[in-house]
C-alpha cells in the first residue's frame, strides 16, 4: 500500500496541470449558458456517463437553473489502461427515454467512441433529441465523425486525470486537469 501511495504521489508531483479550477469554472459558465438557451424549455433528462462524467454533470447542472431530470448511463472502454478498446455497456438508464430531449454529460471527448455510440444507442430509443457536452476536448486526429454540441476547452493530446478522469482508478477528485509526465 506504501509502494501504491508514494507511486500515485509522484504521479501527481510530476504531471503537469494544463487546466486550473479557474479555468474549468470558466468554461462550465459558458456551457451552462449556452445549454440553457437551447434547452430551458425543454424539460431536458440529463444523463451523466459514470464514472468520469459524475463531476462535470455535478458541476454543470447546479449552473442550470430551469427543470430537469438526472439519471445515468454506464459505458467504458478504457478501465484500467491508458488505451481505449471495446466500449462495455455496464448501466442502462431506468428513466423512459421516449420522447423526451436528451443531454449527455462526460469529462472527455477523446477518440469520440464512447459518445457516439451512446448518442446512437439513445436516438434508437425514440429520443426527441440528443445534446452533448464533455469539459475537455482533446486535440487529435484520430477522432469519429461526431462532434460533442457543448465543450468546454481543448487539450493536447496528452493521457489527462483529474476532475473525473482517473489514473489507474485514482485522482478523479482532483479538481484540476493533470497530464502525466512523459505522455
Ligand atoms: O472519446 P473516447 O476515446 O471514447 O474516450 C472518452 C471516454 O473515456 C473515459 O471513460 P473510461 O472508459 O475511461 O471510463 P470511466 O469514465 O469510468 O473512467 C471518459 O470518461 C469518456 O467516457
Ligand atoms: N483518465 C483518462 N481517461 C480517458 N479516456 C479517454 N482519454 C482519456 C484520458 O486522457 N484520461
Amino acid at each position: 500500500m506504501t509502494n501504491t501511495i508514494n507511486e500515485l504521489n509522484k504521479i501527481l508531483d510530476e504531471a503537469d496541470c494544463l487546466v486550473d479550477e479557474t479555468k474549468i469554472n470558466e468554461a462550465l459558465d459558458k456551457m451552462a449558458s449556452q445549454i440553457t438557451a437551447d434547452l430551458s424549455d425543454k424539460l431536458p433528462l440529463v444523463l451523466c456517463v459514470m464514472n468520469g462524467g459524475l463531476i462535470p454533470t455535478a458541476a454543470l447542472i447546479e449552473r442550470l437553473n430551469f427543470p430537469l431530470e438526472l439519471d445515468y448511463i454506464h459505458a467504458t472502454r478504457y478501465g484500467m489502461e491508458t488505451e481505449g478498446t471495446q466500449l462495455n455497456w455496464l448501466s442502462y438508464p431506468q428513466t423512459s427515454l421516449k420522447n423526451r430531449h436528451v443531454l449527455v454529460v462526460d469529462d472527455i471527448f477523446d477518440q469520440g467512441h464512447t459518445l457516439e455510440a451512446i448518442q446512437k444507442w439513445l436516438e434508437e430509443q425514440g429520443t426527441s433529441s440528443v445534446h452533448t457536452a464533455t469539459i475537455i476536448n482533446k486535440l487529435h486526429d484520430r477522432k469519429t465523425n461526431m462532434q460533442p454540441d457543448y465543450v468546454g476547452t481543448d487539450v493536447v493530446d496528452r493521457f489527462l486525470f483529474g476532475y473525473g478522469m482517473d489514473y489507474k482508478g485514482y485522482f478523479r477528485n482532483l479538481k484540476g486537469i493533470y497530464a502525466i509526465k512523459g505522455s
